[in-house]
């Protein structure tokens, strides 16, 4: 039974990731990437696969021969090849689709006035007749035979209807509709299709299909249009790349009948609350397909893409977190399960609020109390203010620096500066507050710029020691990250050891110093040994 007499209740996904995809500029796949990409393609249920152009390279044979042979199994997807209305490019198509079960070849020419006159150089009759002569002579190798009039969207319509009746008495089992240059808008998407609804006489006897582009960032918008005036196949590729601005994103397709299926049921003459889905496409698969044609095509996903960019599940301000974390549903309209990815994602950043920060430390096994939690909080909002996304890293250095270090007495850094470069003595000038609530200043040169730091924070408190071990690490990745660094002294026989974290080194070492020094200073007033603080 041919997908044309089984599938008018549904949408047939036809994905042209590997043909149409494949045209952005600098995404060319190899034969094995190509194959990948295809058995992903099958897992994730789509109906027809449009493996390539067979004429276009002896490499673009070889990948739809290949996929035809691999993937296009009797369980499997129909495998498809584009070919123009030419001998040359059907019999390439026909020869590579042999070893397909459900082999489909798909050919087009244009009939717009434009593309007449100025590329095909050919009459309105010319171009009937060849048609009607392509689909006939593609039907004479497969039964499955799809005919695209190409800038459909910009050709004349009665002249539209009159190419599209020859080419389905010729044997089209599946008529497409391209808006090749990204035209339309989706009301007139809606008037197209009607109209060839209302005026080619044997249109019910095929499948109709809408090919958009996304050259007004339409292709999804236009795309459903059409499902809503009867076309029952669209052709989406994954990530929404192609030629220019792209094509309909597969991924936008399904999630929108399927989020949106009670508003897309009356479409399909079903009550409006049923619950069937509208595709075959199994959504769970859809995050991993976009990242392999991602990875492998090395077309990134912009952030906030939908459905699949890094954003379109996580929330950083304050008030949707807080939503999200009361009841998803206030900020998502789709689990991010549905399409794959284990959790949604609260991001830390200098947008968000006590709620989230609070529950993620929670997760992370750290309960603080009223008082640190509100210290880590401010701490917290201080590093976000410098750094874009806070890392469960940055958060236990964050905590461990508000909980440990500075709960207990000693001094406490009040301001750092220093002054440094390949023309300076590295200058450090630092402030501290005594245990006995003075202030005092100090300034002084080192070796380099955490020498400095050291020597000054020496000579404001006043109690001997000697450097042992100075080391950074980096709590996170990127440029912007925390740097934690970890000095230990020593005083006589016993090491005493500091931490700290911040985005900056210097001003980290400069904590770590001092919480040291204050391990010491408490080491001596619990043996009764006074520390020397100068005046
Ligand atoms: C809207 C779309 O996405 S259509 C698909 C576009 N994709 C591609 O073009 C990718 C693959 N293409 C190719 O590898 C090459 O262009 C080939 C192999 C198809 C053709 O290469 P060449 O023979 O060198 O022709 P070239 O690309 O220079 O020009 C295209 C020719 O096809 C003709 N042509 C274009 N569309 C059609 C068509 N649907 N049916 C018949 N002929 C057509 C053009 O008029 C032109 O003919 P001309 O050389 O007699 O003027
Ligand atoms: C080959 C056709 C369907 C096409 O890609 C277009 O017109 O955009
Ligand atoms: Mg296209």
């Amino acid at each position: 039974m041919s997908i044309a007499s089984q599938a008018t209740d549904r949408v047939i996904i036809f994905d042209t990731t590997l043909r149409d995809g494949e045209q952005s500029p600098g995404a060319t796949l190899n034969v094995e990437e190509k194959l990948a990409i295809a058995h992903q393609l099958a897992l994730l249920g789509v109906d027809v696969i449009e493996a390539g152009f067979a004429v276009a390279s002896p490499g673009d044979f070889i990948a739809v021969k290949t996929i035809a042979e691999q993937v296009g199994k009797v369980d499997g997807p129909i495998i498809c090849s584009l070919a123009r209305a030419t001998r040359k490019d059907i019999q390439a198509a026909a020869e590579a689709l042999k070893p397909a079960a459900h082999p489909r070849i798909h050919t087009m020419i244009s009939t717009s006035d434009i593309h007449l006159q100025y590329q095909l150089k050919k009459s309105r009759s010319e171009v009937l007749a060849i048609a009607q002569e392509m689909v006939a002579f593609a039907k004479s190798f497969v039964d499955d035979v799809e005919f695209s009039p190409m800038d459909a969207s910009r050709t004349e319509p009665e002249f539209l209807y009159q190419v599209l009746e020859v080419a389905i008495a010729a044997g089209a089992t599946t008529i497409n509709i391209p808006d090749t240059v990204g035209y339309c808008t989706p009301k007139e998407i809606g008037i197209l299709i009607q109209g060839i609804r209302k005026n080619v006489p044997n249109i019910d006897s095929v499948i109709l299909s809408i090919h958009t582009q996304n050259d007004l960032g339409l292709a999804t918008a236009n795309a459903l249009a059409a499902i809503e005036h009867g076309v029952r196949q669209v052709e989406c590729t994954i990530n929404g790349i192609g030629e220019r601005a792209g094509n309909a994103a597969l991924e936008e397709i399904v999630m929108a009948l399927q989020v949106r299926k009670h508003y897309f049921n009356p479409y399909f003459s079903r009550p409006v609350d049923a619950d069937a889905p509208l595709t075959n496409v199994k959504t769970q698969e859809i995050y991993k397909t976009s990242s392999l044609v991602s990875q492998l095509t090395g077309m990134l996903i912009q952030p906030n893409k939908a459905i699949v960019g890094a954003n379109a599940f996580a929330h950083e301000s304050g008030i949707h977190q807080d939503g999200i974390i009361k009841h998803r549903q206030t900020y998502e309209i789709m689990e991010a399960a549905s399409i794959g990815l284990p959790e949604n994602r609260i991001v830390l950043g200098k947008h968000s609020g006590r709620n989230a920060f609070r529950t993620r430390l929670k997760e992370l096994g750290l309960e603080l109390n009223e008082a640190d939690l509100n210290k880590a909080f401010n701490r917290f909002k201080e590093v976000a203010d410098k750094k874009k996304e806070i890392s469960d890293w940055d958060l236990e250095a964050i905590v461990r620096d508000e909980t440990q270090n500075q709960a207990e007495s000693g001094f406490q850094l009040e301001h750092v500066q220093v002054i440094c470069g390949d023309c300076t003595c590295p200058t450090a000038t630092i402030t501290v507050v005594t245990p006995e609530g003075k202030i005092l200043t100090d300034a002084s040169v080192g070796t380099g710029p955490v020498d400095a730091v050291y020597q000054v924070i020496n000579r404001l408190v006043q109690i001997p020691n000697q450097l042992i071990e100075f080391s950074v690490q980096s709590v996170t990745g990127g440029i912007d990250a925390l740097g934690t660094v970890t000095i230990r002294l020593r005083y006589q026989d016993r090491i005493f050891s500091g931490q700290a974290s911040d985005t900056d080194i210097v001003v980290a070492a400069a904590y770590a110093h001092l919480n040291a020094v204050n391990r010491l200073y408490r080491y001596l007033q619990t043996q009764k040994i006074p520390a020397q603080v100068s005046e």
